[in-house]
């Protein structure tokens, strides 16, 4: 049994069927990558494992719960959190500030700072951040402002505004979209870091074969909204209809 378990889940938009029964098994503490081709129905999937979508048919469980009809906070609450292709900080608060906030919103289920309260008073929580810095390599910064960061590094300062509220399951979507190969390459080391250190589960939607084959333990392939093969990345690599159908195109690219 998978930490997050899809039957025969199905979804239209109007007439149109954008995923077609699909059944994942996700085993905990692996990386394990969707790929398809573009309007194959990844994100519509994503969707549906955060709260966003509802399918008209089947199951999402995770951890033997089902997440259906939960909005996006309870699943998040229950150990699911989102990487977006563009990394969301806060430009204008430091560093540790950025990694100080959703600490508290995990501690207390909201977050009110009060004006008479500083952020940097609050020493468990403080500790808390400096540890998940030095995790990320972003320790020595942790005073400047977010908003001078690089694209490599506001990944890094995101990756640690989730890890502070321990998910147990991170779902990232297109996490090296529009960065350079070196920042890519910091990318795909730092994910592996996180993955193996702090057993979390990733699934990962992406359309770079480098970064699938670099972090992938499972790939599933969506087309035209079903998953046509799912198996191990050198399984994937050498399937015909794979090959024809996406990493044909995307390695040539
Ligand atoms: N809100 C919506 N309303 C209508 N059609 C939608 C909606 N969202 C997605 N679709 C359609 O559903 C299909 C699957 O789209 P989806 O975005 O899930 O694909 P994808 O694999 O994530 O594509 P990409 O790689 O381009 O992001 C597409 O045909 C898309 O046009």
């Amino acid at each position: 049994m998978g930490i997050l378990e899809v039957k025969g889940v199905s979804k239209h938009f109007g007439g149109l069927l954008a995923l077609d029964d699909v059944n994942l098994s996700i085993q905990q503490n692996t990386v394990h990558a969707i790929i398809g081709p573009n309007g194959a129905g990844k994100s519509t999937l994503l969707n549906c494992f955060i709260g966003k979508l509802l399918p008209d048919t089947g199951t999402v469980m995770f951890n033997n719960k089902s997440l259906l009809g939960l909005a996006p906070y309870q699943i998040n609450q229950a150990g699911i959190s989102r990487v977006f292709q563009t990394p969301e900080v806060f430009s204008e608060l430091s560093i540790l500030e950025n990694v100080m906030i959703p600490a508290f919103a995990h501690r207390d289920g909201a977050f009110h700072l009060s004006p008479f309260k500083s952020l940097a008073r609050e020493t468990s929580i403080r500790e808390q951040a400096e540890k998940i810095l030095q995790d990320v390599g972003l320790i020595d910064e942790r005073h400047h402002t977010a908003s001078a960061m690089s694209r490599g590094n506001k990944r890094r300062l995101e990756m640690a505004m989730c890890l502070v509220q321990q998910p147990k399951l991170l779902l990232l979507d297109e996490p090296t979209a529009g960065m350079s190969r070196s920042d890519t390459n910091n990318t795909i080391d730092l994910l592996k870091t996180i993955n193996e250190a702090h057993n979390i589960t990733f699934v990962v939607i992406e359309h770079d074969m480098h970064v699938v084959f670099s972090l992938a333990d499972r790939i599933s392939v969506l087309s035209q909204g079903h998953v046509i093969v799912e198996d191990y990345p050198d399984k994937i690599k050498g399937h015909p209809e794979v090959q024809e159908a996406y990493l044909g195109t995307a390695e040539s690219e």
